[in-house]
């Protein structure tokens, strides 16, 4: 009985789901024709229908329904709600504050069109300050000094008379006889601009000068132009008027080999003139020195005693005497001579620069125990007019008591004089002027040759040939042989880095000749002669390497850079730069030890490919790149070299191997 009521129940039920499943199909059918009018149907409230609140089934469908209503009512909305929220964006711009949107009256009608907003007030966009020059830049820590340099050219030269007594530079008429006489006739650029300035009537021509105490000097100016010779002559100019012998001219070098020769260029001038030359460099024994340089050793004098007026030396010798030898005075110096300003500069030995700069100023330990009294001095002179407030008051003092300097005036000398603020500090500079020497007058205009002495692009000899070979490390030393023998370079400066690097290129050169030799490739009598020179050498053997090669007994020297500052040697016609200089002040030295005084020169430099980079970014930053042509040497150039090369490599690396 039960079982049948159960079926019965089934039965009813399966036929209310027929009912409901048709009315669905109809629903969908409905839905699908009518499809564009449900989208735009009205949202209206949902009821469920009495045959859906039968099923959960039926409350899903509806609810998914629904949910695609409110999908269809953003979609309609969304062209609106963006300018709504568009006009409220502005109102708060305009108020400067956030405003709670009003709440719209019931009646009011809905208005659609976008209200009119009235003009923003327009305000410059806010854009970064125009970037200063790189001129401007680099204009502005330089000093007023440099920007009011003396610019002078190459070919402003100044002929030297002897017929009118009077002549333009103001020499002495006896100097003038002895320029002469060694052949010069004229006076090169740098010379035409410091001599008649250092020379002027006035203060300038007295041995003291202490209440118009002169100007100091900065000199730059190409490699072989003449600088020596622009201080040499003003010197002894000057101090041939006076009448007892003091220290008055002290000429600072940073080589033994540059000492002794600016020191034969006072000789070789001041001939003729009782002017008293020293050199000390520490070549001789320090006693030696010491009795060349101070007459009396045994008092305590207070203007000091010297036999010389002139003294020429490097850093660590002066301060030495400055420090050990009785009555060695710089307080008569009127004239400081720092040449190769900027490698000096740049060593610090035993604190040479305020050693000496404290020595010109304060002569004497401040030590009242030891001040003799006037009358002991006997000479009045004996004390620089300078430092005459030092004695106990006496009438018949021959010097005012007003406010003075000493007499001593700075020259700084170099073809790549720094302008670095730090080190030009460390001068205590009085009132400096500035000249610069540069090429062509035509080539530049006037800003620009400020620029480049503020940015330290140095000017080079107009004279100067200047190449580079680009190579493999492994064939620099056959590059090398190539400019030897295919190039026929002689007269020749050889830089390489190290003494080892000189010894090495040196055997190899030596190995390659005799076998040249031994196949008949070449004569005996025609075998390159070349020697290294180096700090290694003794100060005699490295006269004698250097009077060989001055009379071309020696063709080619293979150096440090040792040699790379100042040396004068008229005859070298080729610079090789076996190794690459490791900066442009390098660069500019070597290669301005040939192309001097107007001559013609060549200048080679050997780059391993892997150094070719850094090189030409070097000379490119100098605005030097284009000056330098690059040559090529291919296989077939150095072809007959090779074989030779090849066996005096491996003799070579035999030698080496033994050693
Ligand atoms: N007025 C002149 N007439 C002829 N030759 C001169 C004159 N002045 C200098 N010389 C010669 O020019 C050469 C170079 O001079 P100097 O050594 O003074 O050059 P520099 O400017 O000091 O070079 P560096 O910067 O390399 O030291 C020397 O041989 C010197 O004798």
């Amino acid at each position: 009985m039960a079982q049948e009521q159960i079926q019965e129940d089934l039965k009813g039920k399966t036929k209310a789901k027929q009912r409901y499943l048709k009315e669905k199909k109809k629903r969908r059918k409905l839905r699908k024709s009518d499809g564009a009018s449900v989208a735009n149907k009205p949202k209206q409230s949902h009821q469920a229908t009495p045959e859906a609140a039968e099923s959960g089934l039926e409350e899903q469908e509806l609810s998914s329904a629904a949910e695609e209503e409110k999908v269809n009512d953003l979609r309609n909305d969304s062209s609106e709600r963006p300018q709504k929220r568009r006009r409220r964006d502005a109102s708060e711009i305009l108020d400067g504050e956030h405003k709670p949107e009003p709440a719209p009256s019931e009646n009011a009608p809905l208005d659609d069109t976008p209200a009119t907003l009235p003009s923003l007030p327009s305000f410059p966009l806010p854009s970064l300050p125009e970037a200063p020059s790189s001129a401007s830049l680099a204009l502005q820590g330089a000093s007023s000094a440099v920007l009011s340099a003396t610019h002078i050219y190459r070919e402003d030269q100044l002929p030297i008379s002897l017929d009118n007594p009077e002549d333009s530079s103001l020499l002495d008429l006896r100097t003038r006889t002895r320029l002469h006489e060694l052949g010069i006739t004229e006076l090169f650029a740098v010379q035409t601009a410091l001599v008649p300035f250092l020379l002027s009537p006035g203060p300038a021509r007295s041995l003291y000068c202490p209440y118009a105490p002169p100007q100091d000097i900065c000199v730059s100016a190409p490699t072989g132009s003449g600088k020596t010779l622009a201080y040499v002559l003003p010197i002894i100019e000057v101090l041939s008027t006076r009448v007892v012998t003091r220290l008055r001219a002290l000429v600072v070098l940073p080589t033994r080999d540059l000492v002794v020769q600016v020191r034969e260029i006072f000789e070789a001038v001041g001939k003729g003139r009782g002017l008293k030359v020293a050199a000390v460099t520490g070549s001789q024994s320090f006693a030696h020195e010491q009795s060349l340089l101070v007459a009396d050793k045994s008092a305590s004098l207070l203007g000091g005693s010297s036999k010389v007026d002139i003294l020429i030396c490097t850093p660590g010798r002066l301060i030495d005497h400055l420090n050990t030898t009785p009555n060695f005075s710089l307080q008569h110096l009127r004239y400081l001579v720092i040449d190769e300003a900027d490698r000096l500069l740049a060593q610090s030995f035993q604190e040479w620069l305020p050693r000496v700069l404290s020595a010109i100023k304060h002569p004497l330990k401040h030590d009242t125990e030891h001040i003799p009294r006037l009358n002991d001095i006997g000479h009045a002179d004996a004390l620089s007019p300078t430092n005459t407030h030092i004695l106990p008051h006496h009438p018949q003092l021959p010097f005012p008591t007003e406010k003075k300097d000493v007499s001593c005036q700075k020259l700084l000398f170099s073809a790549t004089l720094t302008q670095d603020p730090g080190k030009l500090a460390s001068l205590a500079l009085r009132n400096p002027r500035y000249f610069v020497i540069h090429g062509e007058r035509a080539s530049s205009s006037q800003e620009d040759h400020v620029m480049d002495v503020v940015t330290e692009k140095f000017s080079m000899p107009a004279s100067l040939s200047e190449h580079m070979i680009v190579s493999e490390t492994s064939k620099k030393p056959l590059m090398f042989l190539y400019l030897v023998h295919a190039r026929k370079i002689t007269n020749a400066l050889v830089f390489t880095k190290s003494a080892e690097s000189t010894s090495r290129l040196l055997k190899l050169l030596d190995l390659f000749e005799e076998l040249s030799i031994q196949k008949g490739t070449k004569s005996a009598q025609n075998r390159i002669i070349a020697r290294a020179y180096s700090s290694d050498l003794g100060p005699g053997e490295r006269k004698n390497i250097l009077e060989q090669f001055k009379s071309q007994a020696i063709q080619i020297l293979i150096c440090s850079d040792l040699v790379s500052r100042g040396v004068d040697i008229k005859h070298v016609s080729h610079v090789v730069s076996y190794d690459t200089p490791v900066d442009m002040r390098k660069y500019v030295h070597r290669v301005g030890r040939t192309a001097r005084a107007g001559r013609e020169g060549d200048a080679w430099t050997l780059v391993e490919e892997q150094e070719a980079r850094y090189f030409k970014a070097m000379l490119r930053k100098a605005d030097h790149l284009t000056n330098v042509k690059r040559m090529r040497v291919s296989d077939d150039d150095v072809s007959t070299l090779t074989p030779l090369y090849d066996n005096a490599l491996d003799q070579l690396r035999e030698h080496s191997a033994r050693r």
